[in-house]
Order: structure tokens, then C-alpha cells, then sequence
């Protein structure tokens, strides 16, 4: 099975290292910048589950590429969607399935638009990783898992055929007859997770030790809110298991989305929280923590924006 990562970030470095690993057909659909990195210093991943360095690993530029791929994991950042999505189009045969990774939903619409739905799979990592300046990805935490699934039952034969591709490469990996379900579990929890460690700009063990727990459950309460109103209730046990990561005291878990805050980068808020906001049902609240965080994120962004018109 011929694999387009699209993307050799925190993400798609990551899981595409570890298929290279295992021996799978991998290529990763990369820029200029990226592809000279990659060239100088090979994939390199620093990871608890251990390292890897793999020199010059395959690349290809969006200008040859060709229909001749299985399976295309999508791994940008929400904010490089559409030029993704023209950049890896040529790579999309009428036999290809599309597995995205990023957090939120929005994705879904603008993907299934571009390439019709039953090429579109439904997917999601949970894992901790960024690229550092020089381009090697860092691994923190104890947990690499990535879950797949249809999101039709037309879908459901196809998508058995990539378990082969994808299991047994050193992360965990699991085809989910609920993925629409898991992803929303996992945006309910992402979007809770970035506010409250982009709000707070510390670690859930940080805001522990402040004694503000409780803002980090009712900032989840308030997300489990929507998805709930959206027919998607986060079942207990992800409720659970999101509580214990956002109060865990000592903890010093943050959402990578903090880490593009503290770097200066630009952020999937949009995305990520100002979507989730965007279907509330709920009587609008202006003090909701949601917004509140939304609305930092925000203001971080103008501020971004207008410093760099300045530079
Ligand atoms: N990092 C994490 O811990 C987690 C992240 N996620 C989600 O995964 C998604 C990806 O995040 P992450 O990997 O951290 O982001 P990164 O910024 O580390 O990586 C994204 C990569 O996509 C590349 N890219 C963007 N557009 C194109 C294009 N047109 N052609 C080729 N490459 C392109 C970028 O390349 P370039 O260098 O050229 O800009 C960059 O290397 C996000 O939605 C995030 O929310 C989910 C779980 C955990
Ligand atoms: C919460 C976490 C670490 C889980 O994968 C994540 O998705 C992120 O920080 O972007």
C-alpha cells in the first residue's frame, strides 16, 4: 500500500517516521523549506518509545505528484488547509482514501467537498509531539495512539483494507466503528484543553496548584455541552479520563496549542474553539469560559498580526 503523509510536522513526522520504520511504502508530500531540512538532517524523532533517525527519508513536491497512492494521512495545521488540500489533490485517484489527523470537525466539510465524502475517512491522534526550530520532533508523554474509521457504511470494506498498512508500526493504532463520535469526544476535550492551558498559560498541574481545577472542568462541561447538543454526548469514560488529564496535580500536560501560543506561532483557535463556540446551542453566555478563551486567542492573533505588519 503506496502512503502520502502530507506534511513531516509534529504530526505526520511522527507517524510517518514510525511507518518508515515498520517497513511501509511512505512518502511525505513536503515544501521547500521542510524538504531541505529533511534532506540535511534526515527524520528525526526523540520519543519515550524510542528514537528515530532516518537519513534523506522519501519526499515529494506538490508539482510531481501523480495518482498512484493507497492512503493520504493529512496532518496540517487547520489554518493550511485549503493550500494542503490543492497541494495534495493531484495524489487523490478515484481508489484513494483521505485520512485526516488534525483536531476539530471543520475539516470534514472542506475535505468531502473537494474529493466527494466516501473518499474521506474519519481519523484522530492522541498524542504530545512538536517540531523544534532545527526540525526534529519531540515526543513528550506516554501515549501514541491514532484511531481510523468509515463515516458510511459504504466506506466500511475499504477502510478494513488499511488495518494491514497501519497496524503493528510502533503506536498504537485502532479502527473505530464510532469515529464521528471519537472525534467529537476528542474536540470536546482538545477545545477544553487549549483554553484553559492557553488562558491560564501553564500546565493543568499549574492550574492545580493555583487551586482553578474547577475552571478546567467547567471549561469541559461546557464543551461536553455542545457536542451533546450536537447529538455527539462525550460517553463517562472520556469525560473521566479528560478530567483526571486537566487536574492532575503535578501535571504538566499543556495542549500543543499553548506551545504554538509560546512560540509566537499562529493558532487553530478558529478551528479548534471558535467553531465549537460557533455551534453552541445554548442561550449565548458573554462570560462563557469558552468565549472568554476564544477571545484571548483572538486578541493574541491581532496582536500577531499587527506586530508582524510593523516588522
Ligand atoms: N502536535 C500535537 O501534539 C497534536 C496535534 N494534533 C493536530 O494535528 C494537526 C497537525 O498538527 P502538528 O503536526 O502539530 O502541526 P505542525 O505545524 O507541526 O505540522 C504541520 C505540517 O504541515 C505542513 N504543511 C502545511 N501545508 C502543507 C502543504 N501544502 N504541503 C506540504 N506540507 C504542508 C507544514 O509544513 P511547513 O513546514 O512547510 O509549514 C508542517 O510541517 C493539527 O490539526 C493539530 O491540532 C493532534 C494531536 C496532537
Ligand atoms: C491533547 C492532545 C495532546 C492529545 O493528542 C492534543 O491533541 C493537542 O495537544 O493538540
Amino acid at each position: 500500500m503506496r502512503i502520502l503523509v502530507v506534511g513531516a510536522g509534529a504530526i505526520g513526522g511522527y507517524f510517518g517516521a514510525r511507518l518508515l520504520k515498520a517497513g511501509r511504502d511512505v512518502t511525505f508530500l513536503v515544501r521547500a523549506k521542510r524538504a531541505a531540512q529533511l534532506a540535511a538532517i534526515g527524520l528525526i524523532v526523540k520519543s519515550p518509545f524510542g528514537d528515530i533517525d532516518w537519513p534523506a527519508p522519501p519526499t515529494i513536491s506538490a508539482d510531481r505528484l501523480a495518482k498512484n497512492f493507497d492512503l493520504i494521512i493529512l496532518s496540517c495545521k487547520a489554518y493550511d488547509l485549503d493550500g494542503a488540500i490543492e497541494s495534495f489533490a493531484p495524489a487523490v485517484g478515484p481508489g484513494a482514501l483521505i485520512l485526516p489527523l488534525l483536531n476539530g470537525m471543520r475539516h470534514l466539510d472542506a475535505l468531502d467537498q473537494s474529493f466527494g465524502a466516501e473518499q474521506v475517512l474519519g481519523g484522530l491522534c492522541s498524542i504530545s509531539t512538536t517540531l523544534d526550530a532545527e526540525g526534529r520532533i519531540h515526543h513528550f508523554g506516554n501515549f501514541h495512539n491514532l484511531a481510523y474509521g468509515a463515516r458510511s457504511v459504504g466506506q466500511a470494506e475499504r477502510v478494513a483494507s488499511i488495518g494491514a498498512a497501519l497496524s503493528n508500526a510502533g503506536f498504537d493504532e485502532r479502527r473505530s466503528d464510532k469515529i464521528a463520535l471519537e472525534m467529537w469526544e476528542k474536540w470536546t476535550f482538545i477545545a477544553a484543553a487549549a483554553s484553559i492551558t492557553c488562558l491560564m498559560r501553564a500546565a493543568a498541574g499549574d492550574i492545580a496548584a493555583a487551586g482553578a481545577s474547577d475552571l478546567a472542568i467547567a471549561t469541559l462541561d461546557e464543551c461536553a455541552g455542545i457536542a451533546a447538543d450536537n447529538g455527539y454526548a462525550p460517553r463517562e469514560p472520556s469525560i473521566i479520563r479528560g478530567r483526571t488529564m486537566l487536574t492532575a496535580p503535578g501535571s504538566e500536560f499543556v495542549a500543543s496549542m499553548l506551545r504554538d501560543v509560546e512560540r509566537g506561532a499562529p493558532t487553530e483557535a478558529d478551528h479548534i474553539i471558535g467553531d465549537l463556540l460557533q455551534r453552541s446551542k445554548a442561550e449565548p453566555d458573554p462570560f462563557s469560559l469558552l468565549r472568554i478563551a476564544y477571545a484571548h486567542l483572538k486578541a493574541y492573533e491581532a496582536r500577531r498580526a499587527r506586530e508582524a505588519q510593523k516588522a
